[in-house]
């Protein structure tokens, strides 16, 4: 059964389609990167998906349930669909711990304890232990996007989408950020990565999926998208 189900999603900005029917399912475990153009519509997809903008045609499930549904809640939804931006968007008067357990706290519910210690947990896995105390501003861009992948992490979500999280990165950091992300796959984090890194999609997605002003052309393997692209779109978008 598939984890998250996108079902004939349309978005129109003024008379623009910028979504065109996108038809997708991405079962538990997977890892999905949309690759395409500058405007194809790969953040608008995740931003559907996260509720950031509504759907005009077409319906979004998540393990069955439809999260584009009026009635759906939001701040439910997005406890269990994570998503992390090329601006890392922490606050920058918090602490790293402050940002960390902030919604877990004051949307979810958490005790400020069992805030903490999660998201202590979570420090530590992904190296940064001795930050907890530390401002945005003392860390590296690097190490500040994976505090904004911890916050997105400390919700316990289903789902993490990942939004261009290391195209901001000097190239020296995005390898520590890649590493991260290679961690959530190993540990079954279920993600959904809009990118412009081909070779990083090759190596860590179980689908690609190419999108092309909006229409989901072509989806697949890696090895089947990247070295055998059936449409012709595909084969322009990655040989020229
Ligand atoms: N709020 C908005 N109002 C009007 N048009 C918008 C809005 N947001 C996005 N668009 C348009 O929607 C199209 C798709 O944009 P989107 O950011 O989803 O593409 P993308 O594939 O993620 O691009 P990039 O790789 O540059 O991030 C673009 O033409 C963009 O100008």
């Amino acid at each position: 059964m598939a984890l998250l189900t996108i079902d004939g999603v349309w978005k129109r900005y003024q008379d623009h389609a910028v979504l065109r029917g996108v038809d997708l399912a991405v079962a538990p475990h997977e890892v999905v990167c949309l690759i395409g153009a500058s405007g194809s519509g790969k953040s608008t997809l995740l931003r559907c998906i996260n509720l950031l903008e509504t759907v005009d045609d077409g319906a979004i499930y998540l393990d069955d349930q439809e999260i584009t549904d009026v009635r759906a809640d939001p701040d439910e939804i997005r406890k269990r669909i994570g998503i992390v931006f090329q601006a890392y968007n922490l606050f920058p008067h918090m602490t790293v711990l402050d940002n960390i357990t902030l919604a877990p706290r004051k949307v979810h519910g958490v005790t400020p304890a069992q805030a903490e210690a999660q998201a202590r947990e979570l420090l530590a896995r992904f190296g940064l232990a001795d930050k907890a105390a530390t401002y945005p501003d003392r860390l590296s861009g690097g190490q500040q996007q994976r505090v904004a992948i911890i916050r997105a992490l400390a919700t316990n979500p289903r789902l993490l989408l990942l939004d261009e999280v290391t195209s901001a990165l000097d190239p020296t950091l995005v390898n520590e950020v890649l590493g991260v992300i290679r961690e959530l796959k190993q540990s079954g984090m279920t993600m959904i990565l809009a990118t412009h890194e081909m070779s990083f999609a090759r190596d860590i997605a179980d689908t690609i999926c190419f999108l092309d002003q909006g229409t989901l052309v072509e989806h697949g393997p890696p090895a089947q998208i990247f070295d055998t692209p059936q449409n012709p779109r595909t084969r322009e978008f990655l040989y020229g």
